[in-house]
């Protein structure tokens, strides 16, 4: 049995692609909605899917999927460790915590020592997922036979599986080009153009890599689904939540605080990361600092063009 935690547009729309294949259970602490999740409007629900706001009942699952944001996923998994643990989890939450400074993998095999600890990531939007159009994934376990049997167990029909065992890598690239997203999206919204979007991407990209390979991932993850691909997806859609946010912030107009909006959290960690390791990563110090108001997007964007010229 497979639940997903999480009742968000991500889990929704994984719960849709997966009752393909079997019953799944989806658990929401509030579920207010019936038949279509207002996160995912215009999706009907098969009937395979059992939605619930029982844990208990969701936690029954041996394969459980947690579909929640990035800086909700640690206090989560304090309160549930004892019912959490031992069990095979699967994180989709991309995302550095703000608090902790480390992926969701690092989150839960904390919390739960005993746990296989998973991480399903990818460029792929809820939506997408949910209108059954074809999406691959990467699906990172360090177990190779663990990863193996996942990757056959969340295949569907729509969702192609590719399956590394660099966790690291994987759920750094699904973080990190949330990040890159918001300073593409900020450059279309201020009318900067595209070749100047170009520039941020191929630059965040530089940047993702830098500090992947500092925090011990494999080059090659970075290039793949995860990696370049979501970044690809996230840079140049206006599906993306993160692209959307940037370009409101580019345009100077006021953005939903209720969206979820990962890469801003995620470059304050990056921020403090930095400091930590000594790391020079200027895109998402640019992008921490227009999140929370304390530059001008002309400012950043001067002070970006105005580094020393070195080596590409
Ligand atoms: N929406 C998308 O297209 C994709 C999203 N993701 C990732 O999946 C994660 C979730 O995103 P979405 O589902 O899109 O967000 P969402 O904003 O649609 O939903 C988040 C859900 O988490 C719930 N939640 C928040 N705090 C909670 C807590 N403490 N306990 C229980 N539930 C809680 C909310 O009530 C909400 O239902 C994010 O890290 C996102 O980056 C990954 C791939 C695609
Ligand atoms: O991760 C995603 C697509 O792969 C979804 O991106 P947003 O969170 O920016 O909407």
């Amino acid at each position: 049995m497979i639940s997903i935690l999480g009742a968000g547009a991500f889990g929704t729309a994984l719960a849709v692609a997966l009752a393909a294949k079997g019953p799944v259970t989806l658990w929401g602490r509030r579920i207010d909605w019936q038949g279509e999740n207002p996160r995912l409007p215009g999706v009907a629900l098969p009937d395979a899917i059992t939605v619930t706001d029982d844990l208990n009942a969701a936690l029954k699952a041996g394969t459980i999927l947690l579909a929640l944001p990035a800086q909700k996923l640690g206090a989560f998994l304090d309160d549930h460790a004892a019912r959490l643990d031992g069990k095979c989890q699967v994180s989709t939450a991309k995302g550095i915590d703000l608090q902790r400074l480390t992926g969701p993998s690092t989150l839960i095999a904390r919390a739960c020592p005993r746990a296989t600890v998973a991480v399903l990531t990818g460029p792929s939007f809820a939506a997408d997922i949910a209108r059954g159009l074809p999406t691959a994934l990467t699906l990172a376990c360090a177990e190779a036979s663990a990863a193996e049997a996942l990757q056959q167990r969340l295949s569907a029909p729509v969702l192609r599986l590719y399956r590394t065992t660099d966790v690291q890598g994987a759920e750094l690239g699904g973080a990190l080009k949330n990040v890159v997203a918001i300073a593409a999206g900020t450059v279309i919204g201020a009318g900067l153009g595209d070749s100047a979007r170009a520039a941020i991407i191929t630059r965040g990209f530089a940047e993702m890599t830098r500090l992947a390979a500092h925090l011990g991932a494999r080059p090659e993850t970075l290039t793949g689904l995860s990696g370049l691909g979501d970044l690809t997806l996230t840079c140049t859609s206006d599906q993306s939540r993160n692209f959307r946010f940037g370009a409101a912030l580019g345009a100077g107009r006021p953005f939903d605080t209720a969206t979820t909006v990962e890469g801003a959290a995620t470059a304050r960690a990056l921020v403090r990361l930095a400091a930590r390791d000594g790391l020079d990563l200027p895109i998402a110090a640019m992008v921490a600092r227009l999140a929370e108001g304390e530059v001008s997007v002309e400012k950043a964007m001067d002070h970006l063009l105005r580094r020393p010229l070195k080596e590409e």
